[in-house]
Order: C-alpha cells, then structure tokens, then sequence
C-alpha cells in the first residue's frame, strides 16, 4: 500500500512524487511510462524499499518476496562460471542440476549454452540466466527496470511469454512500447509528480 507518499532525493532537490495514493497486490500488473527522468526507476526502487520515502508510508506484507530487475543485475555474474554453475550455488539446497537446466531452459538458454562459461554467452544470454535466477525465487511481486536493454527481439519475445505466465504482481519501466503491447497489462503514466492510470492501451499514449 502506498499512502500519501511523497519523496524528493535530499531537501534542496525538486520533488519527484506528491502524495501518492495506490494499491499493489498480486493481481497488478502494470507497465509505469513518462518522460525521461521523471522517476520510473525511482518508484520501483521505493517500491522495493532501497529508498526510503520522505513523506508518507509504504506498507509491504510481511511474507512480501519482491523480485527486482535491473541492468546492473548482470555484472554480478561470475562469467568464468557457466549458468548451470552459478543457479546451484545460489540455490544450493533446492533443485539439483536437472532442475537449474530446466529452468534456464525455459527462458531459451538450452544445451551447451547452459554448461559454458558465462563469458562466451551474449549479453542477452546473460539477460536469461539473471532471469531464470528470479524466477527461481519465486518472487510475489515483479518489478522489471528496462528489462529490454540489449535484448534481441528473440529473448524479448521470450521475456513477454514469460512475463505472461508469472502468477504474481508485476510493475515494469520500459521504453519498449512492443514490449508493453504484448504484455498483459495496464499503462500508468509517471508526470508531474503524480501516477495516473492511462485508459488507454501503450500505442494510443506514444
Ligand atoms: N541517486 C540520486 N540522487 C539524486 N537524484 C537522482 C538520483 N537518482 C536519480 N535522480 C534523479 O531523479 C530523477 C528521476 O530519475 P529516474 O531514474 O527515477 O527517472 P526515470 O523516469 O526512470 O528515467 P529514464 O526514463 O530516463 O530511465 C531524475 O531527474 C534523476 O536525475
């Protein structure tokens, strides 16, 4: 729940958002749009609690598992590992190969591809290893930060499928209005510090 949520990063900083006042649960599924630089990326970061509001509360269940996206995801990889590698010792104590292999498959890494060192996989690749790792965390909520950057439309096609088949909430930023489009979602607009639902599909607000 955020209620009345304010937020601005320091004191002689304009405010990003001005008492905001909506619900998120598991049935939401929402893709935020706007302007470069009005606080998409910020929202999903208050949302997952790495920035705290300056006005306002954010109330999370206490069981809540977010799942959050992000470019930066990538660089944590270990790239003298392979995929298979890096999911069992992120999860040592469930699964077991076949499983991880399983998992990666579904987002389109398949045989050698699994078992090679990270180095020689693609940056889109790589995008699929980081999330068959969030999905094995069986996240309540989504939250995608430009899940599409340096994805080809192969990976991206696979994302949506995916995306459309997680049981949870989901929020997403993208400049990906292809994306937006096949995704099972509503369209909120990020403007002038508020949040507003667009009634409208993504193409009718580009
Ligand atoms: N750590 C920070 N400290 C101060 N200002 C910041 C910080 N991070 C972001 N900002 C500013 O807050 C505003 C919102 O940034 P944010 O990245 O959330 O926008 P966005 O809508 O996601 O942008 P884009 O569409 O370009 O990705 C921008 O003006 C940005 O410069």
């Amino acid at each position: 729940m955020v209620q009345n949520v304010s937020f601005r990063y320091a004191d002689d900083q304009p405010w990003i958002y001005k008492d905001l006042d909506f619900g998120i649960d598991l049935e939401t599924r929402v893709a935020l749009v706007g302007p470069n630089g009005v606080g998409k990326s910020t929202l999903l970061k208050l949302l997952e609690g790495e920035l705290t509001v300056t006005e306002g509360m954010i109330r999370r269940h206490n069981h809540l598992k977010i799942g959050r996206y992000h470019q930066h995801l990538k660089e944590w990889l270990d790239l003298s590992e392979s995929a298979v590698t890096h999911l069992l010792k992120c999860f040592p104590d469930t699964g077991g190969e076949e499983a991880m292999k399983r998992a990666l498959g579904q987002f389109g890494l398949t045989g050698k591809q699994q078992i090679c060192p990270m180095q020689n996989l693609s940056e889109g690749q790589r995008c699929r290893v980081v999330f068959a790792w969030l999905s094995w965390n069986s996240p309540h909520l989504l939250l995608l930060d430009e899940p599409t950057n340096h994805l080809d439309m192969e990976t991206i096609d696979a994302l949506a499928e995916a995306v459309n088949g997680f049981p949870g909430g989901m929020v997403l930023v993208s400049h990906d209005f292809r994306l937006i489009s096949q995704v099972n979602c509503e369209v909120w607009v990020c403007q002038d510090s508020r949040v507003e639902k667009w009634e409208g599909d993504v193409l009718s607000y580009k």
